[in-house]
């Protein structure tokens, strides 16, 4: 066997799912919702919720921040992850896709979780820096625009505790940050994160090659 990090070819993503995934009822109603979407691509995969919401319970999280709700999977599976005394401060711009989420929050019984600001989500993480909230968060998960990846990485870094946990998604982006011959916008922002955090001593990091990739930070 090689030493090299496994591809998932399709029989072999679906015996990973069969034998692994956990997914309550209300998060598969939510992604068959999400799926009759345009966008739905946008969803994270349920692998990839489920080893967040491992992460959430690991971390013993309490406080959390969300950068990017669309339909709210990853907000509703961190929600349930987290305790009754949890909760997650999440950031978005959409009404539209955020009216779903909420409906889903209500749902499940988490809503009162969840503290929505619909918001660029700048302005949230700014707001949240000067009205005191330095280090009171857990864990951080960055969805959104991906052009202000290194914006929100700095807030964040900011706002969680010492050993709190910043996760980042679509860090591989579909393989186009490795192919020299793609040179649009976003993909040479993501390239010049991944290259910014590879280099930053002030976190522990490892780059996880689940789903689109998904970057783990741990703030030292
Ligand atoms: C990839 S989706 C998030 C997916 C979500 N985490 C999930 O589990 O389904 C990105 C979201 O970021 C939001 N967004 C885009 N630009 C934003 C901004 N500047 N501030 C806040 N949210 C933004 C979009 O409205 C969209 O809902």
């Amino acid at each position: 066997m090689g030493k090299q990090t496994i591809g998932l070819e399709q029989h072999l993503y679906d015996y990973l799912l069969a034998v692994s995934l956990r997914e309550p009822d209300i998060l598969t109603q939510l992604r068959h919702e999400t799926a009759q979407l345009p966008m739905d691509q946008m969803q994270i995969s349920p692998e990839q919720g489920q080893f967040m919401a491992l992460l959430v319970k690991l971390l013993g999280a309490k406080k959390t921040l969300e950068v990017g709700v669309f339909t709210g999977y990853s907000s509703l599976v961190t929600a349930l992850a987290l305790p009754a005394d949890g909760k997650i401060i999440a950031c978005d711009v959409s009404e539209e896709f955020t009216s779903i989420a909420r409906r889903y929050w209500e749902k499940a019984g988490i809503a009162d979780k969840i503290d929505l600001r619909i918001a660029p989500a700048l302005e949230t993480l700014d707001n949240l820096l000067a009205t005191g909230e330095t280090e009171s968060f857990d864990f951080a998960f960055i969805d959104a625009d991906k052009g202000n990846y290194e914006n929100y990485y700095e807030r964040s870094l900011q706002l969680i505790r010492p050993g709190g946990l910043i996760a980042v998604d679509n860090v591989l982006w579909s393989g186009k940050v490795a192919d020299s011959e793609v040179q649009d916008n976003q993909t040479k922002k993501i390239r010049a994160f991944n290259q910014k955090l590879h280099q930053d001593s002030r976190v522990t990091l490892s780059v996880v090659p689940i789903a689109d990739g998904l970057t783990l930070a741990r703030k030292n």
